[in-house]
């Protein structure tokens, strides 16, 4: 016998599960979201998103003191107060995460604060945080128990001692020098953060790009511009040891094609990658199956491979873990699994990544949608490519941000917008009118004649555009 019975049951309430858990609600389903969390929020809120980009607000202020003189202003930079910063951060969170939690028990469904972990494809027992235990029975299910972070096994750095984001993103220490393993956007945001508030900094990465997702010209303007602040950054590298030096220093070990080299550093920030949360839900009970990586295997339509009854979304799944995309995903599962429990005609709602959308915080910022150059390619579509550079760019220039480009993809014969990157001032916001373009499936030409106020960073968009509609 079961203690409670569902239409739904979210395991999850961050991004992914609360999106699921308010759309089944809005369907009229009697659903309950478990999370097992001592705080309720998610990783975007709590650990994500919003405190990386709080802390990296105050590293872009303090870069705009320490550059003054280039615009006549008279300011010198005296360093960062990392309690001051750390109370900003604590000041916002709590604000988000309250307001989340006041969501989640505001009422609409059920809470069990605990770990759900299943019994079968329709059961789950919950080991609530009071210490008690619960059994669940549901007619369907909601996966979206996020990640964690994942530390690879390197000789040394366990015993040495390292931090990881959750650590940096709520500490009051600002070390003097800081290595930052790994080039991907956690890396290379915090790698900015720290060096924006002028700690010296080095990032060692693997691939011989950091971002090695993104093309590799848009990396490299990154690259380029982080080494012209001043952070040592090493790609093309494998990790051998990290071991303390005599005078406390925490050294990393690494070989590249220069041969065995170190880096020394007070601190050591570990941000080698993330791994879905899916060991400990008992997924085998619940005949889900997962990937080498541990990713639950889904359909389009957000349901588990060869169980319909179940879905997953967000970072358990993927295939990009960002926030909206798990907002999407739970959305579509939570329709979905009405459609189903209702009997509601029609197709099922699916996932596209059609409007595939990245954006990284760094100095200068990317921003990226539809298709890179590198996807173009292997999946074999004809594109034509124009971009043109913020270096001349009038508004840009005034600006004094001169780093980057914009880049656009159509497609060769239907002229279509596929993909679009910017690697520049603002390139997070910028992104945002490609991104309407392809959701209308704009042509080249319909961008270049779309009327852009002078002057503005987002006319440039009208260069490449027109280069694409002239060929
Ligand atoms: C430092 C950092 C910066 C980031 N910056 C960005 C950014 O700028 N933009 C962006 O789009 N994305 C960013 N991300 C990624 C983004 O935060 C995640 O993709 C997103 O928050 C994942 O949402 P989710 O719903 O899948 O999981 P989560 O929000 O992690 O929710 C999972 C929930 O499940 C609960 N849970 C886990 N296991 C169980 C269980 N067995 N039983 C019950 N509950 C369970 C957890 O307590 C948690 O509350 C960042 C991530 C990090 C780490
Ligand atoms: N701005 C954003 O949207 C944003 C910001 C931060 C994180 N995120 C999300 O969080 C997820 C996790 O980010 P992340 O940066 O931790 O992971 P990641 O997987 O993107 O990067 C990890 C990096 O570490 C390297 N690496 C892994 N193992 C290594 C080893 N043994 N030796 C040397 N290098 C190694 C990889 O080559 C990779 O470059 C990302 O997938 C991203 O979607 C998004």
């Amino acid at each position: 016998m079961s203690d409670y019975q569902y239409d739904l049951v979210v395991i999850g309430g961050g991004s992914g599960g609360y999106a699921a858990a308010r759309t089944a609600h809005s369907h009229g389903l009697k659903t309950a979201v478990i999370d097992g969390a001592d705080e309720l929020g998610g990783l975007c809120i709590l650990r994500g998103c919003m405190p990386s980009k709080t802390l990296i607000e105050s590293a872009n202020r303090a870069r705009t003191i320490r550059e003054a003189d280039a615009f006549g202003l008279k300011a010198s930079y005296h360093g960062a107060d990392g309690p001051a910063i750390r109370a900003r951060k604590r000041t916002l969170i709590d604000d988000f995460a309250g307001y989340r939690q006041g969501q989640l028990e505001d009422g609409r469904f059920d809470l069990h604060r605990g770990f759900a972990k299943f019994t079968s494809p329709h059961s789950l027992d919950v080991a609530l945080r009071d210490g008690n235990q619960i059994s669940i029975t549901f007619r369907s299910a909601v996966i979206a128990a996020g990640s964690t972070i994942s530390t690879p096994p390197i000789d040394g750095l366990q015993e040495t001692g390292f931090l990881t984001s959750d650590d940096v993103l709520d500490s009051d220490h600002i070390p003097k020098s800081i290595i930052v393993l790994g080039g991907g956007a956690i890396a290379m945001e915090l790698a900015h953060y720290y060096e924006g508030l002028g700690v010296e900094t080095t990032v060692i990465q693997r691939s011989p790009h950091i971002l090695k997702d993104c093309d590799s010209d848009v990396a490299k303007v990154v690259e380029d511009a982080s080494r012209k602040r001043g952070i040592n950054l090493f790609t093309g590298t494998k990790l051998t040891s990290v071991t303390r030096d005599e005078d406390g220093l925490k050294r990393v070990h690494f070989d590249s094609e220069n041969g065995p080299q170190f880096a020394a550093a007070e601190e050591i920030l570990c941000a080698l990658g993330r791994k879905p949360n899916t060991s400990p839900l008992g997924l085998e009970a619940a005949g889900i199956t997962t990937s080498p990586s541990g990713h639950i295997k889904v359909e389009p339509t957000q349901a588990c491979v060869g169980q319909p009854h179940l879905f997953a979304v967000g970072d358990v799944c993927g295939p990009l873990e960002v926030v909206h995309l798990a907002i999407e995903q739970g959305e579509i599962a939570a329709d979905n699994a009405n459609a189903m429990l209702n009997g509601v005609a029609g197709e099922p709602r699916t996932f596209s990544d059609r409007l595939k959308l990245f954006g990284v915080f760094t100095e200068p910022q990317i921003g990226m949608v539809g298709l890179t150059e590198k996807e173009a390619k292997a999946e074999g579509i004809p594109y034509d490519v124009a971009d043109y550079p913020f270096d001349d760019h009038g508004k840009s220039m005034v600006m004094g941000e001169l780093h980057g480009f914009v880049k656009l993809l159509a497609h060769r014969e239907t002229k279509e917008i596929i993909g679009g990157a910017v690697v520049g001032p603002h390139a997070s916001e910028l992104i945002h009118e490609v991104v309407v373009a392809m959701r209308f499936r704009a042509t080249a030409e319909q961008l270049a004649t779309t009327p852009h106020y002078h002057p503005t960073l987002s006319e440039i968009w009208t260069y490449p555009a027109e280069d694409l509609a002239d060929l």
